[in-house]
């Protein structure tokens, strides 16, 4: 579905330089911190800034050339943008109509009712859910095969983030070859919903994982100096100097409680593995 090999952008002193690949049927978590370069990938992957090396390729084509019938296929949710607040959900219907040609006007319809979005209320008065929860439904509406968002549920409560996420989990269900793009600073979004994991640092790309495996295999040790001195370094990714000793991340967990029983070992979670693989040092 989207390919990016050796690509390359720079804004002044931050560059991005990333590789990476969405299959059909997966759905792709994009991870990093503020600034990492997340919504720099989405946009080169939209064509809406221009690499300066490498190549972009979105259902086999340059992104920048992609067909129409083919952009047809994508349906985007961006933090930033969104109707005017002017509009109802009426009038976003009718824009929508007209867009996409398959826009399904008794699905948008239905979903507006489930998601108790009023359709004649002005977007204006809406609330940041109801607002997130339009745009989402917006790129969804036309079926498309590729969804991208970026951080469709930032600032939103639980409740409300559940039901974006079972949004997406359900178009992902209802066609099998569809794929999800997506961006999040909430872990537990991405660890229930993502098949895989890209983590962006700095601009560049610093581990890609399987979710499972991530949540299966990571973890972290906490050893005092002695047992860091001894220790089989071979599976550890990380480290971190911490006031017992170190906490050293590893993508082996099982390797460690097997041969070292008397060492700690702590679940690694999405969170942990932000904090540990941009923040620790080796
Ligand atoms: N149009 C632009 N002109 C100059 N610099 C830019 C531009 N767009 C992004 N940048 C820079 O690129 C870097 C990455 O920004 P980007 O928005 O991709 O990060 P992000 O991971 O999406 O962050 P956040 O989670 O805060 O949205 C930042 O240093 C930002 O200042």
């Amino acid at each position: 579905m989207i390919t990016m090999q050796n690509v390359r952008k720079t804004y002044g002193n931050f560059t991005f330089e990333i590789s990476m690949e969405l299959p059909e049927g997966q759905i792709l978590g994009l991870i990093g911190k503020n600034g990492a370069g997340k919504s720099t990938a989405i946009k080169l992957i939209l064509g809406l800034c221009r690499a300066d090396e490498g190549s972009i390729r979105v259902f086999g084509h340059e992104s920048k050339e992609l067909p129409e019938t083919l952009r047809q296929e994508i349906g985007v949710s961006l933090a930033e943008s969104g109707f005017s607040g002017e509009l109802t959900v009426n009038d976003v219907k009718h824009i929508l109509k007209k867009m996409y040609y398959s826009f399904d006007e008794n699905y948008f319809i239905k979903q507006s009712e489930n998601l108790k979005l009023p359709m004649n209320k002005k977007i204006k008065e809406f609330s940041t859910g109801m607002k997130a929860k339009l745009r989402v439904l917006t790129a969804m509406t036309h079926h498309a095969k590729l969804l991208i968002m970026d951080e469709p549920t930032a600032g939103l409560d639980v409740e409300a983030r559940n039901e974006i996420l079972d949004m997406l989990r359900a178009y992902i269900a209802e066609d099998e070859s569809r794929s999800i793009l997506i961006t999040s600073h909430i872990s537990t979004d991405l660890e229930s919903l993502c098949d895989e994991l890209y983590l962006i640092h700095d601009g560049k790309l610093i581990l890609h994982e399987g979710t499972d495996a991530i949540l299966e295999q990571y973890g972290i040790l906490k050893v005092s100096e002695e047992q860091y001195r001894t220790l089989d370094q071979s599976s550890i990714l990380k480290v971190q100097k911490e006031n017992y000793g170190y906490a050293c991340f590893t993508n082996d967990k099982k390797f460690y409680q097997e041969n070292y029983p008397q060492i700690a070992v702590e679940n690694g979670g999405i969170d942990e593995l932000i904090l540990m693989m941009t923040g620790g040092y080796r």
